[in-house]
């Protein structure tokens, strides 16, 4: 006797603390699976009612209330279909990580998630309570297990489920893009499904989240590692699955196999969908943000106007005596290009003002950063200013390499509410900047090739202050990223004076990251929930 039945996994965009909206493009997907692709289970990814991640929002103590109301709403509204949930359950004091299948008015099973993750931007177990048990539920005379996220990434849940009789395992995500993890998620999966002998489904969620993007590519794998589908990375979308089995195998049949991008393609989209997300759904009207002619700003430029439509971004030079004439011609020029609405606002009047004002505070005082900050604080209050008026949020600019090592000034291009490139090294800058002008001309070429300069004092460049970039950003991806020290670096190869100036500048500018925007991580260490140091602290970092 053979059978068949379909899977619809469902890649959806949900928004944290909107359960009323979630449930609603719940109901919305379920039934679009059941009338128009036949579909005998829709299955949505972790807590997919409240969103992932909702942090301390679980600690309401309306939340249950909630939960409780949506799951009856959901099973009650739609028949016909079995829809597998993710929620958050209180039971006896403990809070539980939950998924639920549910068909006909009914609750047939619930499964509490085993493995909770609490290392990089992961935290369940300040809020959650593991499981303990595998839930195997028959449907269609089919035994499925259901499982969680973290669960997958040990053997222990598929042995479980494999024991409990399980024939497939249906495996909800909430699982944060960074580079390469898609690679890391199949390789996992597959090591479950020939551990386990069984095929894996697995949906994972799609969209931003503060400084998370969670990038979908749900997948379907057979017992012996083959993928049979994989859902598009960044797009939310209703992805079937055929399953097919007799007593012998059960099977995946063949479907669509979305191809991977380039890493430059993959952390490109994903941050389009940063900022897209997180203005979208903080109901911002649109963007602004301080162009210079320089390449940090101009990559942030494209990928605003990528995210939003040029119609909703505005970009704003503001030169002073340094600002070159080739910075203003390439402002303009990619401004142009985009079509976003472009003005110019010299800072001269206001500096000049402030310089007046200081000039018998300062008297006996030679020149240093304080009027290169000066400057860069006159740009940061004209677009807050134009913020408050318009309602535009402020794009900061600083890459990760600036925002280790303080090179940027506190209220001056600081300010602002999201800072795009917050978690991209510069070297990495360049490559993005170069692979978006593959898919069509978006940053003039000479913004790409100048040497980089912040333009806050005579012909002032980067690497004048700072290591060349590619050497800057080893010595930040070995210390940042792999938690090296400083002896282990200089070990690696890199000049001793070099890597202990670099160290120390990092440790010294936790003050200024505390008080930095939110941006979109995108590697396995980014400056947000995943690296917290003391800002106090009498720590040497030499060993
Ligand atoms: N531990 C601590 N806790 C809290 N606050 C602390 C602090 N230590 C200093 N501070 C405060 O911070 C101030 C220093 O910070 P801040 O005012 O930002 O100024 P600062 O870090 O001294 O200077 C900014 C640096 O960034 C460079 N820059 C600026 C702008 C753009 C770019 C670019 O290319 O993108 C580069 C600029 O050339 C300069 O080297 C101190 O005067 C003090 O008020
Ligand atoms: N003349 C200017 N007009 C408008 N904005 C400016 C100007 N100069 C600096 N800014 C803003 O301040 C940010 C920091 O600029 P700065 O030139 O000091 O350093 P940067 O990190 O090299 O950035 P970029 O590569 O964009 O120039 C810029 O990205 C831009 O948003
Ligand atoms: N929500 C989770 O359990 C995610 C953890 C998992 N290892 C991931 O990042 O994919």
């Amino acid at each position: 006797m053979s059978a068949t039945l379909r899977i619809v996994m469902a890649q959806l965009n949900l928004r944290v603390g909107d359960i009323a909206g979630n449930l609603e493009r719940m109901v919305e997907a379920a039934r679009h699976a059941r009338d128009e692709m036949d579909a005998r289970i829709i299955l949505f990814s972790e807590l997919s009612l409240c969103g992932y991640p909702p942090e301390d929002l679980l600690l309401r103590s309306s939340m249950q209330a909630r939960t409780e109301r949506a799951l009856q709403q959901l099973a009650s509204t739609v028949s016909g279909i079995h829809m597998v949930v993710g929620y958050a359950w209180q039971q006896d004091g403990q809070r539980y990580n939950m998924a639920a299948v549910l068909a006909d008015g009914s609750l047939l099973a619930s499964y509490a998630k085993q493995q909770l993750p609490n290392y990089q931007v992961f935290d369940e177990k300040r809020y959650f309570t593991p499981g303990s048990d595998a839930c195997v539920v028959e449907i269609d005379g089919l035994p499925v297990a259901l499982s969680i996220c973290e669960d997958i990434w040990h053997p222990a849940p598929m042995a479980q489920a494999r024991t409990a009789g399980a024939r497939l395992m249906l495996n909800l995500n909430a699982s944060p893009f960074h580079m390469d993890k898609q690679n890391e998620r199949e390789a996992v999966v597959r090591q479950r499904c020939v551990e386990g002998g069984m095929p894996v489904i697995y949906v994972n969620q799609v969209g931003g989240q503060d400084e998370l993007v969670f990038d979908g590519g749900s997948l379907a794998m057979n017992a012996d590692g083959r993928l049979a589908v994989r859902a598009p990375a960044c797009a939310e979308g209703l992805y079937p699955v055929d399953v097919h089995w007799d007593e012998q195998q059960v099977e995946l049949r063949q479907g669509g196999v979305a191809e991977l991008p380039e890493l430059e393609a993959s952390v490109y989209q994903a941050l389009v969908m940063g900022v897209r997300d997180y203005v979208g759904k903080n109901g911002f009207p649109g963007v602004l943000l301080g162009l210079s002619g320089g390449i940090d700003s101009a990559l942030t430029l494209a990928i605003a106007v990528d995210a939003l439509g040029a119609d909703r971004v505005e970009a704003v030079m503001m030169p002073y005596h340094y600002t070159s004439g080739m910075s203003l011609e390439d402002a303009e020029a990619q401004a142009r290009l985009l079509g976003v609405h472009y003005r110019v606002l010299p800072i001269a009047p206001m500096v000049e003002s402030f310089m007046q004002t200081l000039a018998p505070v300062f008297a006996g005082r030679g020149r240093d950063t304080t009027e290169e900050n000066l400057q860069a604080r006159c740009r940061g209050t004209l677009l807050m200013a134009i913020s408050n008026k318009t309602g535009a949020l402020v794009l900061t600019t600083g890459n990760k390499s600036e925002v280790a090592v303080g090179y940027c000034t506190l209220y001056g291009d600081m300010a602002g509410g999201f800072d795009v490139l917050k978690d991209v090294p510069k070297t990495l800058v360049f490559r993005l900047s170069e692979f978006r002008n593959t898919l069509s001309a978006a940053i003039p070429q000479r913004v790409i090739e100048r040497p980089p300069s912040a333009e806050l004092a005579p012909d002032q460049k980067d690497e004048d202050s700072l290591p060349a970039y590619p050497v800057l950003d080893d010595i930040l991806r070995l210390y940042v990223e792999q938690d090296l020290s400083a002896s282990a670096i200089i070990a690696a190869g890199h000049d001793p004076d070099m890597v202990r100036k670099v160290v120390r500048l990092v440790d010294l500018n936790e003050y200024k990251r505390r008080q930095a925007a939110v941006g979109t991580r995108i590697t396995q260490r980014g400056f947000g929930r995943d690296r917290r140091y003391p800002i106090t602290s009498g720590w040497r970092m030499d060993d």
